[in-house]
């Protein structure tokens, strides 16, 4: 196979949307392990690349090319290339790479005794995203890593065990997955079982709200939501033989170590956004005391792996049943932070801030104020209290509860901030609003 021109990965680089270092001066790119995949009718290169920027740290990125007139040529832009990667997986092959070895995984669960014919049929997903999904034969769905980190990637780890160790069926169930030993190791892609015909919550809850009150129907389906998130939350919480999942006490340390976490973020962000929102300051003190209110509470309750970026996007509807998916974690966070145990309340904060989202954007959108966020914030809450009534994870009493709560919606509501100002700045204004209207605590 021709080898690919490095000198024209810069400028490759820059052209994909996937690229995150878009705005920053590159100093140098360089490939730090490949494969040749030439099995079937596509032949191309699994590169690894390392961009050395001019100032701040280097980031690492797939690259799946082969070469081309003019240049280079995204292997995903063709069919029968994905289908040799879906295959590499399928069937568990190694192929060496340059210093390590590129392997496919396939779970020998139930869901993976999927049945697909040789060459399956192949399309891209038409979403907005980071990385690269391409659906199989309608029944499963390769999620292909563009950005890459070294260690252990939560999204696969968080599958597998769902999968391999526990009940929870409420989720596309983990199929797969490619990896890369060596010293670049990293996971390269991911299988799911692919749900059709799915809309997700943030969607699903718009149209709702849309209309000027919500429906009963709606409601039950809110607490449905609930019952669900309390049910992966004890799946989580379920099985002690394995460290990473073990869950442990929540100690007065742990406590006070959030507390100061999120009155370290608040400072940050204050700082930024209040540059553009200036009474945002009368509220400081308000929120410190939120956040200062965490590390005072008797610790009760456990720390256990979370989802740990839960909203209605991240939840699908189909065939009447909720399905919880997307297990990667925060973007903004290292693997290493996003592994951590925390509360399982910090995913109720993060499902509570996400009605407070459908509310504002139908506001924006120019809809009338109707009875609808606190009836569905609440009925959700119902469910999850309903599923984990007794639960070892959660506070023993009420109080302990809702402060935490507040103080994890204070947490979202701050990396909120951060993100619409660096994303969608038009949007800042959903969480600067909700920060202003947070209550003193009681
Ligand atoms: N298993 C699945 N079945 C059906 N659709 C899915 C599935 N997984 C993801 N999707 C769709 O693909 C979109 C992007 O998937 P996601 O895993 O969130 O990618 P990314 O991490 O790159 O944002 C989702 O918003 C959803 O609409
Ligand atoms: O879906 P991602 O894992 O990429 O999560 C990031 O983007 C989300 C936006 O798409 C962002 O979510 C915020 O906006 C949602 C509406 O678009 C809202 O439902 C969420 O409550 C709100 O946090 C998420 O925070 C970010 O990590």
């Amino acid at each position: 196979m021709t080898p690919v021109d490095l000198t024209k990965l810069p400028d490759y680089l820059k052209q994909q949307r996937w690229f995150s270092g878009k705005a920053w001066p590159i100093k140098s790119v360089s490939v730090v392990d490949h494969a040749t995949l030439d099995f079937g009718p596509c032949a191309f290169s699994l590169a690894i690349v390392e961009v050395q920027y001019e100032l701040g740290h280097p980031e690492r990125y797939l690259l799946p090319v082969k070469p081309s007139a003019d240049g280079i040529q995204d292997a995903l832009d063709d069919v029968e290339c994905l289908r040799a990667l879906f295959q590499l997986i399928r069937e568990k092959r190694e192929v060496s790479s340059a210093s390590g070895k590129v392997h496919g995984e396939w779970l020998s669960t139930s869901d993976g005794m999927v049945s697909l014919p040789e060459q399956p049929a192949v399309r891209r997903l038409m979403v907005e995203q980071s990385n690269t999904s391409v659906v199989i034969g309608e029944k499963a769905i390769l999620k292909i890593i563009r950005k890459l980190e070294s260690g252990v990637n939560p999204e696969h780890e968080m599958g597998r065990f769902l999968a391999t160790r526990t009940s929870f069926r409420a989720t596309p169930t983990l199929l797969g997955a490619l990896h890369l030993e060596g010293a670049a190791g990293a996971t390269l892609a991911v299988v799911h079982r692919f749900v059709p015909n799915a809309v997700d919550g943030w969607k699903y809850t718009l149209e709702q709200f849309r209309k000027s009150g919500v429906e009963s129907t709606f409601l039950d389906e809110m607490k449905e939501l609930g019952r669900r998130l309390g049910e992966l939350h004890r799946a989580l919480s379920s099985d002690s033989t394995e460290p990473a999942f073990t869950p442990e006490p929540v100690l007065q340390e742990d406590l006070q170590r959030w507390s100061a976490s999120i009155m370290g973020e608040l400072g940050v962000t204050l700082a930024e956004a209040g540059k553009h929102h200036p009474d945002l300051e009368r509220q400081r003190e308000r929120l410190m005391e939120h956040a200062r209110r965490l590390a005072h509470v008797t610790p009760s309750g456990q720390k256990t792996r979370i989802h740990g970026d839960l909203h209605l996007g991240q939840v699908l509807r189909a065939e009447g049943q909720w399905l919880i998916f997307d297990f990667e974690g925060e973007p903004s966070r290292t693997f290493t932070q996003r592994r951590e145990k925390y509360s399982p309340l910090r995913d109720v904060a993060g499902m509570v801030r996400s009605f407070d989202y459908a509310e504002a954007t139908v506001l924006l959108e120019g809809g009338a104020p109707g009875p609808r966020m606190v009836p569905s914030r609440d009925a959700f809450l119902a469910g999850y209290r309903e599923a984990t009534r007794g639960a070892p994870f959660l506070p023993t009493d009420d109080a302990t509860f809702w402060t935490m709560l507040r103080a994890f919606e204070l947490e979202k509501l701050l990396y909120e901030v951060r993100y619409e100002m660096q994303n969608r700045p038009d949007w800042v204004r959903i969480p600067v609003q909700a920060l202003l209207r947070m209550e003193e605590p009681k």
